[in-house]
C-alpha cells in the first residue's frame, strides 16, 4: 500500500464517493454553525423543502454579533441585524431539533473555543463549519475546515461535503523555542516566512519537536492561524496530550467509545514514507516575539526590529494606513487599545500567561484594555483561579464571551485612527473598526504593550512585577 499522509488517511476513512481525482464526497462527523453564516443556508434548505438529515450531528453557537457587556435579553441588542441573526438561528434550531448554545447558556463562547471546551473534537473526525478558522480542530488530529453557505446547506441536507483534494504540505518546527516564545510567535513566524498565500491549496501538517512540546491549546493556535498563510486544512498527529485534554470533558466519549478512540489514535500519523508536495522547516530557536507592522498577517517582524522600508506599493499603502514611518523602531509605536481575545488566543492557558505579565502591574495611562475570554467556560475557569482579579487590578476590563473586537461586527469596535495591540489573527484594513490600526501579537505581548503603552518585547518585562 502506498504511504499516506494523515490528511489522506482521514480523507480515505470518510470517503463516501470519489467523483474524480480531485473531488471526493466526505461524510461529516460534526457540523458546527454560528448565527452569522447559517441563516441563508437554512433559507435555501427550506425553499428546497428539505429536512436536516442528521440533527444530532449539528451544533449551533452564538458568537459573532453578540455584545460582550452584560445584557438580560436579546431585545437589548441594539443592532437590529445582529438581533435578527441570533433569533433566526434559535428558530432554525428549534424547527430542526438542533442543539443550540445561545447567548445565555453558561457554555457560550466563540464556536472554536466551545467545541474543544466540551470535548467534542476528537482525533480522526471530520468537522466542518461555516467559518474559516475551523482548522483549529486540526490540533486534535481532526480533518476540519471552513465552508461557505451553499456547503452548509449541503451538509444540513446530506451530512456530506464535496471536498476538493488538497496538496499535503508539512511545516516542521524543529529545535526548542526560547523563553517567552509562544505558539502565536511560531505561527506568525511561519506565515511571515511563507507569505499570506504560501499554503494556498494545501493541507498543512505541523510536525517537529517544538510542535510535540506544545500543549494542545498552543497547537490550536497554530492550526487556527495558519489559515492566514492560506492553508485550507491544518492538522497535527494526535498524541497522549490530546487524549488527556479531551478526557473528562462533558461530551468526551465514554466507556467502550473512549477505549476505541484511544486505540485508533495509535495509527493516526503520516507514514514515514508519505510524500508532501511542499516542505517548510523553521527552527524554533530562531524565533523572537513577533508583531505585525502592516495590514496583512504576513507583514510581521521581531518586535526589536525597525519598521521596514516598503518594497512594494502594497507595503507602502500598508505603512500609510498604519501611520508608521520606515526606520522607526517598532518599540516606539504607541498604542491606544489592548485586546486579549479571539479563537486564536483566548483560552485558559493564554489568559494565565497574560495574567503572569500583568500581575502587580498597571495598564499605561490612556490605554483602554479589554480581555474577552474565549468562552464562558474559560471565563469561569479563569475566575476560579483568580485571574479576573489580576486583569481587573491591572486596569483591564473583564468581559463576557464572543468574537468581540476580533472583527468588530458587534458593539466592540475601535475608532478611526486608534491603534491596537491585539491577540487576534487578522490585521486587515478596518478589521477592528473603520480606520483602526491592528498590530497582531501573542497575548503576553499584548499584556506587555498594555503596561508600557507601546509595542514591547515581553522578555524585557520578565515575569510578574
Ligand atoms: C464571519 C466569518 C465568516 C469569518 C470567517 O469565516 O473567518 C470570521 O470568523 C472571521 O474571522 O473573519
Ligand atoms: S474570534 Fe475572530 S477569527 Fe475567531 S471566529 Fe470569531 S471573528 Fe473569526
Amino acid at each position: 500500500m502506498t504511504a499516506r499522509t494523515l490528511y489522506e488517511k482521514l480523507m480515505d476513512a470518510h470517503r463516501v464517493r470519489q467523483f474524480d481525482p480531485d473531488t471526493v464526497l466526505l461524510y461529516v462527523d460534526l457540523h458546527v454553525m454560528n448565527e452569522y453564516t447559517s441563516p441563508q443556508a437554512f433559507a435555501g434548505l427550506h425553499s428546497a423543502k428539505r429536512r436536516v438529515r442528521r440533527p444530532e450531528r449539528q451544533l449551533a453557537v452564538v458568537d459573532h454579533v453578540n455584545p460582550t457587556h452584560p445584557i438580560r435579553s436579546i431585545a437589548e441588542i441594539e443592532d437590529a441585524g445582529g438581533r435578527l441573526q441570533i433569533e433566526t438561528l434559535a428558530e432554525n434550531c428549534t424547527r430542526h431539533g438542533i442543539e443550540l448554545i445561545d447567548l445565555f447558556d453558561p457554555r457560550q463562547g466563540i464556536e472554536h473555543v466551545v467545541v474543544p471546551d466540551l470535548g467534542l473534537a476528537h482525533p480522526g473526525m471530520t468537522i466542518l463549519c461555516g467559518d474559516s478558522h475551523t482548522t483549529t480542530y486540526g490540533a486534535f488530529g481532526a480533518l476540519a475546515y471552513g465552508i461557505g453557505t451553499s456547503e452548509i446547506e449541503h451538509i444540513l441536507a446530506t451530512q456530506c461535503i464535496d471536498h476538493t483534494v488538497l496538496k499535503p504540505m508539512r511545516v516542521s518546527i524543529v529545535g526548542t523555542a526560547g523563553p517567552g516564545i509562544t505558539a502565536k510567535d511560531i505561527v506568525m513566524a511561519v506565515i511571515a516566512r511563507i507569505g499570506a498565500d504560501g499554503a494556498a491549496g494545501h493541507a498543512v501538517e505541523f510536525a517537529g519537536e517544538a510542535v510535540e512540546a506544545l500543549e494542545v491549546e498552543g497547537r490550536m493556535t497554530l492550526c487556527n492561524m495558519i489559515v492566514e498563510g492560506g492553508a485550507r486544512v491544518a492538522i497535527i498527529a494526535p498524541d497522549a496530550k490530546v487524549l488527556d485534554y479531551i478526557k473528562g470533558r462533558s461530551r468526551a466519549p465514554q466507556g467502550a467509545d473512549w477505549q476505541a478512540l484511544v486505540s485508533r489514535v495509535q495509527g493516526m500519523r503520516s507514514d514515514p514514507q508519505a510524500v508532501f508536495a511542499k516542505e517548510v522547516t523553521v527552527d524554533a530557536g530562531d524565533i523572537a516575539p513577533l508583531v505585525t507592522w502592516g495590514t496583512s498577517p504576513d507583514q510581521a517582524l521581531p518586535v526589536m526590529s525597525d519598521v521596514p522600508q516598503p518594497k512594494t506599493e502594497a507595503e507602502a499603502r500598508a505603512l500609510s494606513y498604519m501611520g508608521l514611518t520606515a526606520g522607526q523602531p517598532l518599540t516606539s509605536v504607541r498604542i491606544d487599545r489592548a485586546f486579549i481575545g479571539s479563537c486564536t488566543n483566548a483560552r485558559l492557558s493564554d489568559l494565565r500567561a497574560a495574567a503572569d505579565v500583568l500581575r502587580g502591574r498597571r495598564v499605561a495611562e490612556g490605554v483602554q484594555a479589554i480581555c474577552v475570554p474565549g468562552s464562558k467556560t474559560v471565563r469561569a475557569a479563569a475566575e476560579a483561579e483568580g485571574l479576573d482579579k489580576v486583569f481587573l487590578a491591572a486596569g483591564f476590563e473583564w468581559r463576557g464571551s464572543g468574537c468581540s473586537m476580533c472583527l468588530a461586527m458587534n458593539d466592540d469596535v475601535a475608532k478611526p485612527g486608534e491603534r491596537l495591540a491585539s491577540s487576534t489573527n487578522r490585521n486587515f484594513e478596518g478589521r477592528q473598526g473603520q480606520g483602526a490600526r491592528t498590530h497582531l501579537m501573542s497575548p503576553t505581548m499584548v499584556a506587555a504593550a498594555a503596561i508600557t503603552g507601546h509595542l514591547t518585547d515581553v522578555r524585557i518585562l520578565g515575569g510578574p512585577a
